[in-house]
């Protein structure tokens, strides 16, 4: 079957900053694909790149067989892209910008009227479509930048960060609406940080960081690729680099502890991956060798791995961690 979205090798840099770094990817026709990673991975980039918005340095991009390069118009006619930004026309009612984008696509009347009716009530709009956009929360102005993306029925909807800042009453109808387009077989390739947004839609995930492909799959393989249960040991609030280490080697050579990474991010906390059925179980001798040591234990956390645990098996910090990282760092705005 050809693939509805097709990424080889794409690099894309800002001057020095190499903001895709030979990414590839492949989406089915009728899969919701996840893009997922910290601030400044790449994600709204690589997007940006397949809705024809950005120029890549290098690479092929494809959408149902159709060739970015050679033939952007077409490709566009296929997409839909909204933004993470929301630029609506305030003035107008959600109606009239609906039916002003139904215009730009040429839709005939009786066609916009249908498909505008459809989309608002899609996205639970129907009530305030006669209100003008300024009265609007952040949410439901969301929501229309949604029925507007997808008002001349793509096959294919690009969506960055379609819930960030979200209330949960927009955050659900979006999910909603996201399960309506699968059910109607429309593609879905979605960025988020949001994990658990991830995990429960997406049939597939590429996790990507500093421009590059960490780990793809469905959701499930990945987090038994990263396999076994965790176990987070603190053994101070903040523990010294050499205090971490020398409590990582010592645990590390217990029979049951398959892996111990540091992470730095977190006071030095110490993450380990336990086989045991029962994690609760390893408390006890994770603890007395640790006292026989000399070391103390300030706190303990038990969970079931997740997209987290494969993000911080491949780069040694988790999701959250890398974005204060680049927080800190300070990431440049898009023009
Ligand atoms: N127009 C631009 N000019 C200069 N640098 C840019 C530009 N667009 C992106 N970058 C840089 O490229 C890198 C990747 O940015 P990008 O926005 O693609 O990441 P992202 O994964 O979408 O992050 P976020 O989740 O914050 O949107 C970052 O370091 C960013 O600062």
């Amino acid at each position: 079957m050809e693939a509805a979205i097709r990424i080889e090798d794409l690099h894309k840099s800002y001057g020095s900053t190499k903001a895709v770094d030979g990414l590839s990817l492949t989406v089915a026709p009728g899969q919701i694909y996840g893009l997922l990673g910290p601030n400044g991975a790449g994600k709204t980039t690589t997007l940006r790149c397949l809705c024809t918005l950005e120029r890549p340095d290098r690479g092929w991009l494809e959408v149902a067989g159709i060739s970015v390069a050679d033939d952007p118009r077409a490709v566009r006619q296929l997409l839909g892209y909204v933004a993470q930004e929301i630029a609506l026309d305030k003035i107008l009612t959600g109606r009239e910008l609906l039916q002003l984008q139904a215009d730009l696509y040429h839709l005939s009347r009786a066609a916009a009227r249908e498909q505008i009716a459809q989309m608002l009530e899609l996205l639970d709009l129907s009530e305030r479509a006669d209100e003008r956009i300024k009265t609007y929360s952040g949410g439901l102005m969301k929501r229309l930048d949604l029925a507007a993306g997808l008002l001349h029925n793509p096959k294919v909807l690009v969506l960055d960060e379609p819930t960030v800042g979200l209330d949960i009453q927009s955050r659900l109808a979006v999910w909603n609406f996201l399960r309506e387009l699968r059910r109607r077989g429309v593609t879905v390739l979605l960025t988020s940080h949001y994990l658990e947004e991830i995990d429960m839609l997406a049939a597939r995930v590429a996790i990507i960081d500093r421009g590059r492909l960490i780990a793809e799959g469905t959701p499930e393989e990945l987090k038994q690729r990263v396999g076994g249960e965790r176990v987070t040991l603190r053994i101070r609030e903040f523990s010294p680099a050499a205090e971490a280490r020398e409590a990582a080697a010592l645990l590390g050579a217990l029979p049951f502890v398959k892996e111990v990474i540091i992470n730095e991010a977190q006071g030095n906390a110490l993450y380990l991956v336990v086989a045991a059925a029962d994690p609760l179980s390893t408390v006890p001798t994770l603890r007395e060798e640790l006292t026989r040591s000399g070391l103390p234990l300030f706190g303990v956390a038990l969970a079931r791995p997740s997209l987290d645990d494969v993000f911080l098996a491949a780069t040694g910090q988790t999701l959250q961690d890398a974005d204060l990282a680049v927080g800190s760092r300070g990431k440049k705005k898009r023009k």
